[in-house]
């Protein structure tokens, strides 16, 4: 499937679900979007998505989270109305789903899966042919858009190239600008970064960061926690189908917990033991193979230079002495179990 934009150019619209709210009953105008109880079984009984409840807020860049087959593609597209759900509730800018699809899609831009481009025909053909099939574009202004959308992707230049000679960041920057045709409000997009090289993938990124920073909503699914640490503002983690977290990027990693002391002595015991009389908690120590241990603590309100210097002054042969602030990963192996690929 390629980049879908405006309602019906792709998109045939889902029969209504039972227990529908109205059309523009959703007024909650301070999300993109919003589930409750999405939820999708398919035939045989596999429950993909279950019971998911997500807040996207507006002008954020939502780092959708999880491991391969925990459901988030399912999820998106549900989101946009590909595929019906089983039962559950969706808003989409404020718009009550799927009722609302007509009115809330043109101003949605998604790309889902890979791009069906033309080999043979230059970046802005292949562009100039995806808008003549949206039946929302007006074909009187299809010229200023597709140079806009190509100059808004960094394309403007390569504009004339035939698809075929694309590297692979350029065609997944010609298929984000096939989704800014149109000004969006909230742009959706499933893996941008799959398969793509270093170099291909800071080119995504730092265009997603600049289309945030224009005020569009940006919705992004990752099985990389590093790259949505590094653009993203929020995330939600799912795991075997569940939402397993969600919030702001800094609220999660303050889950973590305050930062721990580690030492790293020949004496472990009598470190563990200063440390605990210090009043620290949380303190464990632990033997290494090569015979050197290592004491970790909770750091708490203590000051970690005086805390050194009673090490030392009481006979501990201090080797290696830190603070270590639990990274996200640590956050997430814990909330979901497994860890995640963390080589952007
Ligand atoms: N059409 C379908 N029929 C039956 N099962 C499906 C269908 N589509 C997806 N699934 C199953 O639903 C689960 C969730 O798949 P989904 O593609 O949504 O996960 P994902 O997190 O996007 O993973 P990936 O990154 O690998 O695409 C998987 O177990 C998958 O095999």
């Amino acid at each position: 499937m390629g980049a879908v934009n405006a309602a019906g150019a792709l998109l045939g619209a889902p029969p209504p679900l039972p227990g529908d709210p109205p059309a523009g009953s959703d007024i909650r105008g301070g999300h993109a979007i919003v589930t409750t109880g999405l939820t999708k079984r398919f035939r045989g009984g596999q429950v993909a998505v279950d019971a998911v409840g997500l807040a996207v807020p507006r002008g954020s860049v939502y780092g959708f989270l999880g491991p391969n087959g925990s459901g988030k593609t399912t999820t998106i597209r549900m989101l946009l109305g590909l595929v019906a759900p089983t039962s559950g509730e969706w808003s989409l800018l404020g718009e009550a789903m799927p009722a609302g699809l007509a009115r809330s899609l043109p101003r949605v831009g998604a790309v889902v899966e890979g791009p069906a481009f033309y080999p043979y025909l230059s970046g802005e053909a292949n562009l100039r042919r995806f808008d003549a099939a949206d039946p929302a574009a007006d074909g009187r202004t299809v010229r200023r858009r597709v140079g806009e959308a190509l100059e808004r992707v960094g394309l403007a230049a390569a504009a004339g190239k035939r698809y075929r000679a694309y590297s692979l960041g350029m065609r997944q920057r010609l298929a984000i600008a096939a989704a800014l045709l149109a000004p969006r409000d909230l742009l959706v997009l499933d893996e941008p970064t799959n398969g793509l090289d270093p170099q291909g993938t800071r080119e995504v990124r730092t265009l997603i960061k600049e289309i945030a920073a224009e005020d569009t909503t940006v919705f992004v699914s990752s099985h990389l926690l590093a790259e949505v640490e590094q653009m993203c503002t929020h995330v939600g983690v799912m795991r075997s189908g569940r939402l397993v977290a969600q919030g702001p990027l800094a609220d999660l990693r303050a889950d973590g917990g305050g930062p721990r002391l580690r030492v790293e002595t020949a004496d472990a015991a009598e470190a563990a033991a200063l440390l605990e009389a210090a009043g620290l908690t949380g303190v464990s120590a632990a033997v290494h193979p090569d015979g050197i241990g290592e004491v970790t603590a909770d750091l708490g309100d203590a000051v970690p230079e005086r805390l050194c210097a009673l090490l030392v002054t009481e006979g501990v042969r201090v080797r290696g002495f830190g603070v270590v602030r639990p990274s996200l990963e640590d956050v997430f192996v814990g909330l979901t179990g497994e860890g995640f690929d963390v080589g952007a």
